[in-house]
């Protein structure tokens, strides 16, 4: 079995994230779900979720599925590095993703989620893609619908094919060879504790000389920027006139009418290329001559985070076989 879906860009102007259609139950209802390689539960606005907390989401209503399931006495409750978060209870149900469906999907139902989830509502939950050890689900820890699907795909992978301000695609047991040039170099992954975890070999900004450098770092679809340690990043930003590190917009934020350097990334002997034009994020505000970065410090955040700016300018293959690895090659 192998399925496709599409990763759509929640903001065209700026990707903050990307939502795949998804259903859940029967009759099936469709939510749009940000897929994350970074975590590990599936959690969606629901029938519970506190009215205050919806704002225009679509939500997934359990006791309007007859193939609903409540898991009686498990609760969840997750908080993202960012200091988001959300809670609930637990319902396992049908779920289907581009063709692929997992009959008894642990689904888990938002009673409360925080702000910045209630504020966007073109994200109507998450997808984990990380390893199950990172499920919060209490007392017993749920399996990520990859987990689930993996004995009846073609192979056992999930593949990334992110785009810039466009349409891209999430391919479950299969990789499909027209969406990348060259060839795919495979990195060995830390599993412990739950991430996609890989080790670069270096970096360049712009045509400038490559720097040989291990920088361990977790691939995480549902993080918009890409957070590398203060060195890289300072080497980066020099390089761009009027660029500052400002405490008040909390990062590297520059003159939009910079033409910013391209960065790349060493895959093993092999490297990506992200273009100057993917780290140019977003204006500060609507109409402002000041942008903030894509490529940030991960100082404070005691992790390097290579998020979407970095996964955009990819074709990643996320090789669930024994024992997983990362794959990336150019497009
Ligand atoms: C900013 C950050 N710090 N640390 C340690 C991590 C892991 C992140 C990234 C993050 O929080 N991503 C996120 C946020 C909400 C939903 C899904 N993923």
């Amino acid at each position: 079995e192998k399925g496709s879906a599409p990763a759509i860009p929640v903001d065209p102007r700026f990707d903050i994230a990307y939502v795949t259609p998804v259903t859940i139950g029967t009759p099936p209802q469709t939510l749009y779900l940000d897929f994350d390689t970074g975590s590990s539960d599936l959690w969606v606005f629901s029938s519970h979720t506190l009215a205050s907390q919806v704002r225009g989401q679509m939500i997934y209503s359990p006791e309007k599925s007859t193939t609903a399931k409540l898991l009686a006495g498990h609760t969840w409750s997750i908080r993202y590095g960012d200091g988001s978060g959300s809670l609930g209870n637990v319902y396992t149900d049908n779920f289907t993703v581009g063709g692929v469906t997992v009959t008894s999907q642990a689904v888990q139902t938002a009673q409360q989620v925080s702000t910045s989830f209630t504020s966007e509502s073109d994200i109507h939950g998450l997808v984990g893609l990380g390893f199950s050890t990172l499920n919060t689900v209490y007392p017993n820890g749920q399996l990520t619908f990859f987990d689930n699907a993996k004995s009846q795909l073609d192979s056992p992978v999930f593949t990334a094919d992110l785009k810039w301000k466009k349409e891209g695609t999430y391919d479950f047991g299969f990789i499909d060879e027209t969406k990348y040039t060259g060839e795919i170099t495979y990195l060995p992954v830390q599993t412990d504790p739950g991430y996609w975890t890989f080790t670069s070999s270096g970096y360049a900004v712009g045509d400038g000389s490559f720097n040989q450098v291990s920088i361990s770092g977790i691939a995480d679809t549902a993080t918009s920027l890409t957070y590398l340690p203060t060195a890289v990043v300072t080497s980066y930003w020099r390089q761009v006139e009027g660029a500052v590190n400002s405490q008040y917009y909390g990062g590297y934020v520059f003159p939009c009418s910079s033409k910013l350097p391209s960065f790349t990334f060493g895959v093993g002997s092999a490297n990506i290329t992200i273009p100057g034009s993917y780290i140019n994020y977003a204006q500060i505000t609507e109409g402002s001559p000041t942008c903030f970065g894509g490529l940030q410090s991960s100082s404070g955040l005691g992790i390097n985070i290579w998020g979407d700016v970095a996964l955009k300018a990819a074709f990643v293959v996320f090789n669930g076989g024994n024992p997983p690895t990362i794959g990336w090659a150019r497009k």
